[in-house]
């Protein structure tokens, strides 16, 4: 396996003197090509800003990042981003078909060319035959679909996800997830996908990196040893699912964590686990 990206003492400060901010700290990992790596990390501990400064779009104060050697300094070509908000990404005026092939544009593809990239593109997530039609007239789900086709149309050297599932139903969210990781196998796409959803992170990753709390630094990289072929029932009622889960559990809440609040906490997330499993058997 080669590296595809590689991470090497990145930090970023919002602001300077007093009031600076310091969202990330040093922090260093690199991902395989054909890896799906996630992120996971508490509310506000400095995910986006990570993947904002990975993709280019901020230059991070300290440290460097590498597409497949290359330094970043601005957005890649071959990078692609899917965000959380599909309503926002889509352009309403035009149909998915010409959604899809919007960023094929730049590319020195001719125009049947981009066309069929963005027909495969569809049917790889389940949506052949829609490309007439406009994002507003398709479920939100859909949408996200859209949103995941745009991005593997350009074929991206590195597919970055942020929160990508978090505005659908849970059903939804399943079925996405599945389809991620089938696309993902088939296309062999390197993808980075922060989520702050601990169980999200074991059931769709090759590797799990842990964040802290502000400013990020990674507590641990743990690899991810469940069957390639994953099932939203199965795989998370297994018991090396719910080790894992409690792993990152218990790193994301740390040490300080009482036994009381420690099983309170058990508790809570055995029923969040079986209402998932429910969710998943509906
Ligand atoms: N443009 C900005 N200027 C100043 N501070 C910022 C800016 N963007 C983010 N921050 C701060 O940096 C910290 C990290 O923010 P960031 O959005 O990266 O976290 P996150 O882990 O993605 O959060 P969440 O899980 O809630 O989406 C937060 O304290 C946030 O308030």
């Amino acid at each position: 396996m080669s590296t595809m990206l590689e991470v090497s003492g990145v930090g970023h400060r919002y602001g300077t003197g007093d009031t600076a901010h310091v969202a990330v700290d040093e922090l260093s990992f690199t991902v395989e090509a054909g890896q799906l790596a996630c992120i996971v990390g508490p509310s506000g501990c400095g995910k986006s800003t990570l993947l904002r400064a990975i993709a280019g779009l901020l230059p991070p104060t300290a440290g460097t990042v590498s597409l497949h050697g290359d330094r970043v300094t601005g957005v890649p070509d071959d990078l692609a981003v899917v965000f959380q908000d599909y309503s926002r990404s889509l352009f309403p005026w035009l149909t998915v078909g010409k959604n899809v092939e919007f960023p094929l544009r730049w590319s020195k593809l001719d125009k049947a060319t981009r066309r069929d990239r963005a027909r495969e593109a569809l049917s790889a997530v389940g949506l052949a035959g829609v490309e007439g039609k406009f994002p507003w007239q398709l479920s939100g789900g859909m949408q996200q679909r859209v949103s995941i086709a745009r991005a593997l149309a350009s074929r991206p050297a590195l597919l970055l996800m942020d929160e990508p599932f978090a505005s659908v139903d849970a059903q939804t969210r399943f079925d996405l997830e599945d389809l991620l990781r089938r696309v993902q196998t088939e296309q062999g796409t390197t993808v980075l996908l922060v989520t702050h959803d601990i169980d999200e992170s074991v059931y769709l990753g090759d590797r799990v990196l842990v964040l802290s709390k502000s400013p990020a630094h990674i507590v641990a990289d743990l690899p991810v040893d469940l069957p390639a072929q994953r099932d939203q029932i199965t795989t998370r009622e297994s018991p090396q699912f719910v080790s894992l889960r409690g792993e990152v559990a218990r790193l994301l809440h740390g040490p300080a964590v009482t036994a009381a609040a420690d099983a309170a906490e058990w508790e809570a997330a055995e029923k969040a686990a079986s209402s998932t499993v429910e969710n998943a058997k509906r």
